[in-house]
């Protein structure tokens, strides 16, 4: 699953690409107006107020820009960014550490903060509610919970799966911003932005074809991009046209909604193998190969979003524009 070119995850060898494509401020961060727009007021009122901006939940899919943002943010405050993650912090005596080196403003940024382990979580409450520590001192009976006052700090946790925190966590959060899925428009903002940035040359309708099959993410459509040219490059004369673009596309095999093998073989066996009929999660997996929990996070997401998928009690059963688009018929169900 991790080499698919469409696949939403973080690979390898992209690290130090988008450092250098990650915008640094909100008047560059495209899209997610509302959350944006919530969160330009908010950080405007912490500094007016002098204080710490409230502590913020990030939420999406992988690659809509989470961490992106929980930088602009840090930056936008004019303070420092700590940033850690869920699994990256094994005791609570880690946090501790963490947050007694804080400055006064700074932001904690924990990604995959769903992640984090129960006894790791209970630091945090106080941390987050009251800027205090409660550290134990001495074992047995003589042991006594002594307070550490905290710097007032800002928390960002993001994460991918908003339903797997616990809920004294979720509450601990003032702002709550979910990520939606990026327009067409939007992401061919994105492509020619970093075209910019590449000193790449795109004619406007290529770089809105490689938007349409991002699957409505910044980091599939950045990665589509420096793929096509490699394809003008050799192919061409570096320029990247419509042309050059769809031939590139077609090669990489993405189609024109952005699917791929993995997509239509899904698609295809539940509109064969099972005619159509509702199909459970465990069997769909079962039949294609793949683990259930990454077609309920990975490939499923996307496919409802565009409407060729749709969950029922009964199981997930592919959608009248699903079958148009794999060229099959669609099963009449009230003959
Ligand atoms: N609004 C945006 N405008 C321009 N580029 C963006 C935007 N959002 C994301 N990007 C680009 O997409 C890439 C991926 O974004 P980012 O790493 O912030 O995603 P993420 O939500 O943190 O993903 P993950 O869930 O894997 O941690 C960035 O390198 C950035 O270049
Ligand atoms: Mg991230």
């Amino acid at each position: 699953m991790e080499d698919r070119i469409i696949s939403a995850n973080l690979m390898m060898d992209e690290h130090v690409a988008e450092l250098s494509l990650r915008p640094r401020y909100l008047s560059e961060y495209i899209g997610q107006t509302k959350a944006k727009e919530n969160l330009k007021v908010y950080i405007e009122a912490a500094k007016l107020r002098k204080e710490a901006l409230d502590h913020v939940l990030l939420y999406g899919p992988p690659g809509l820009g989470k961490t992106t943002l929980s930088n602009i943010i840090a930056n936008e405050l004019g303070v420092n960014l700590r940033t850690t993650s869920g699994p990256a912090i094994e005791r609570p005596g880690d946090l501790a550490a963490l947050l007694t080196n804080l400055q006064e403003g700074d932001v904690l940024f924990i990604d995959e903060i769903h992640r984090l382990s129960r006894a790791v979580e209970e630091v945090l409450y106080p941390a987050m509610e009251d800027y205090a520590l409660d550290i134990m001192i001495g074992k047995g009976p003589s042991a006594r919970s002594v307070r550490l006052d905290l710097p007032r700090f800002t928390l960002i946790g993001a994460t991918t799966r908003a339903g797997l925190l616990s809920a004294p966590l979720r509450d601990r959060f003032g702002v709550v911003s979910r990520l939606e899925y990026y327009s067409i428009e939007e992401l061919s903002f994105i492509v020619s932005r970093t075209a910019d940035l590449l000193d790449m040359s795109i004619a406007g309708e290529a770089a809105e074809e490689i938007a349409m099959r991002s699957r409505g993410t910044p980091r599939i459509a950045n990665r589509l991009l420096k793929r096509v040219r490699d394809f003008a490059q050799v192919r061409g004369d570096g320029i990247i046209t419509h042309d050059i673009a769809n031939a590139a596309l077609e090669l990489l095999q993405v189609d024109p909604m952005g699917l791929d093998y993995i997509d239509h073989k899904m698609l295809r066996s539940m509109m064969t193998s099972f005619a159509g009929r509702p199909v459970g999660l465990d069997t769909l997996a079962a039949t294609i190969g793949e683990e259930s929990q990454t077609i309920e996070d990975v490939y499923e997401p996307y496919l409802m979003q565009i409407g060729f998928l749709q969950r029922t009690p009964r199981g997930r059963i592919a959608t009248e524009q699903a079958y148009r688009h794999m060229k099959l018929p669609y099963p009449d169900r009230n003959p």
